[in-house]
């Protein structure tokens, strides 16, 4: 596999494919991106990904329902011993009494992660008529109480459970969250869902909990081994139900994470980076940001790199409600791309940007106004806004200029007098270097200004000397 894809730029995986730090090294470089058709990107080796430079991107919203609707499907068949009763029938048994299940209305769920697919299962189960309540120690308590839904701390959660489903990511702090402790402070004859990640569940302590009862069923979608052995304890258990992994598996999602990562490679081999809502809010930011950047560390460091830069955004929104981190990634692109031959991507911002001894800190100004756009400026050394969808420079130093920042400028600082616009395009003229528009920030005629001229063509280094 790794020699057939040797010959590609992109690579699209779904969750049963690894992207191992062996494939990045096969590509020898070619590899720009890898796109995951779906949400969790944790078979993806990302120190490799991030040290060969390739971005990774993923599609995280195209599988939600898919993923919920999963989860409600395990439940209600869990509780009404659908896969059992389906398999005693087919065996030729005829067992009525054996298994009788339990109703959902009025039971309480516990929603363990309340992002894009637990507030989707909350919902959900709302109108099944049970009563939810979530545990999600970094979501915002405003989401779960518009739907009806009450935050509780983890103890609590537990304990007050009839029905526990499993919807936070597999990370160091979540790896086997339910063991022994977790499972001893739930409620006798809890029922449990994961369609999360297997790794959530110690699956020693989840046989414990089946065989003590305290657990009186589970329904799993996913396995810390993925396909799990055969002899798998947990799998074989009559009280368990399990399905391979099948969460995003409607054609209706497939064919949604499908349209999604494929714009989402095409826009990172565009350069875009990726095609999300928020990030469509951000984009124009996006290219004003690194723009300015790039701007910056000419204008600033004379081409020689600068360690430390301070950048002001300013705000009608919250600073909650402002995601810098791809701002921030940008600025880094913009400050090192210019001075080396070092690919900067989203992935590798950050890591590379410490590698060089590069300290971005951020300053948030809260303007009064409407909080509509998420962005009023950017500052750092220049100063930047988004116009007609546009990037453009408004302020170098204290000068106020009000160009476009497509194509090439040509910044001069100079001292503002007669003569000297005709003298710098005469000098381009000579060229054949057109320019498309001039603007002088000037305080006063003899004083400091700088000139800046948008032009089509790059001039050459000599015409730059001259006009130097
Ligand atoms: N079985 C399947 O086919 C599918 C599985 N998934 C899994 O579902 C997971 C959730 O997906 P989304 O809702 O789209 O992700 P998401 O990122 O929107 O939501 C995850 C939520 O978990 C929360 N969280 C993080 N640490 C937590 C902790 N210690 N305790 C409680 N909550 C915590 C986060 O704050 C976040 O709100 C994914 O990570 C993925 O592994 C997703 C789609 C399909
Ligand atoms: O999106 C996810 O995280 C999933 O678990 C779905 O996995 P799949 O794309 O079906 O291999």
């Amino acid at each position: 596999m790794c020699t057939k894809i040797s010959h590609c730029d992109a690579l699209i995986v779904s969750s049963g494919t690894k992207v191992t730090r062996e494939v990045f090294e096969s590509f020898g470089g070619r590899l720009k991106v890898v796109g995951r058709a779906g949400v969790e990107i944790d078979n993806v080796d990302l120190s490799a990904a991030t040290e060969h430079g390739c971005l990774v991107v993923n599609a995280p919203t195209a599988n939600t329902v898919a993923a919920a609707e999963h989860a409600i499907a395990l439940l209600a068949s869990m509780a009404r011993n659908i896969a059992q009763a389906d398999a005693s029938v087919k065996a030729g048994k005829w067992q009525r009494s054996k298994y009788v299940g339990v109703s959902l209305v009025r039971k309480t769920l516990a929603v363990m992660g309340f992002g894009m697919v637990g507030s989707e299962v909350a919902r959900c189960a709302k109108r099944l008529g049970m009563n939810v309540i979530a545990h999600d120690p970094y979501a915002p308590v405003d989401r779960a109480r518009a739907i009806g839904v009450e935050s509780v701390s983890f103890e609590d959660a537990l304990s007050s459970a009839d029905f526990i489903s499993l919807h936070m990511p597999l990370t160091p702090a979540t790896s086997k969250m339910f063991n022994d402790d977790a499972f001893s402070k739930m409620k006798k004859g809890v029922r449990i869902v994961n369609v999360a990640r297997g790794g959530v569940i110690d699956d020693e302590a989840l046989l414990r909990a089946l065989d003590s009862g305290i657990v009186a069923q589970a329904a799993l979608d996913v396995f810390t081994e993925e396909a799990p052995p055969k002899d798998n304890v947990v799998v074989q258990h009559e009280k368990v139900t399990v399905t391979p992994h099948l969460g995003a598996s409607t054609k209706e999602a497939q064919e949604g994470v499908a349209v999604k990562i494929a714009e989402a490679v095409v826009g990172a081999l565009k350069g875009e980076l990726a095609a999300s809502a928020v990030l469509s809010e951000l984009s124009p930011f996006i290219a004003l940001a690194e723009k300015l950047a790039r701007l910056a560390v000419q204008l600033v460091a004379g081409g020689s790199g600068v360690k430390s830069v301070r950048v002001t955004y300013a705000s009608a929104r919250s600073p909650d409600d402002l995601d810098t981190r791809l701002l921030q990634a940008m600025i880094t692109k913009g400050l090192i791309e210019t001075i080396s031959s070092v690919f900067v991507n989203l992935v590798n911002a950050n890591f590379t940007a410490k590698e060089r001894g590069l300290r971005i800190t951020e300053e948030r100004v809260l303007l009064d106004g409407s909080p509509e756009n998420p962005l009023e400026s950017i500052k750092i050394t220049v100063e930047g806004r988004v116009k007609d969808g546009k990037p453009h420079l408004t302020k170098v130093g204290s000068f106020g200029v009000n160009v476009s920042l497509e194509g090439s400028l040509i910044l001069c600082r100079q001292v503002y007098q007669p003569h000297l616009i005709g003298k710098v395009g005469s000098i381009l003229g000579d060229e054949n270097v057109n320019v498309n528009f001039m603007s002088v920030g000037r305080i006063a005629t003899l004083e400091q200004a700088v000139m800046t001229s948008g032009v089509d063509e790059e001039p050459s280094k000599e015409a730059l000397k001259k006009i130097g």
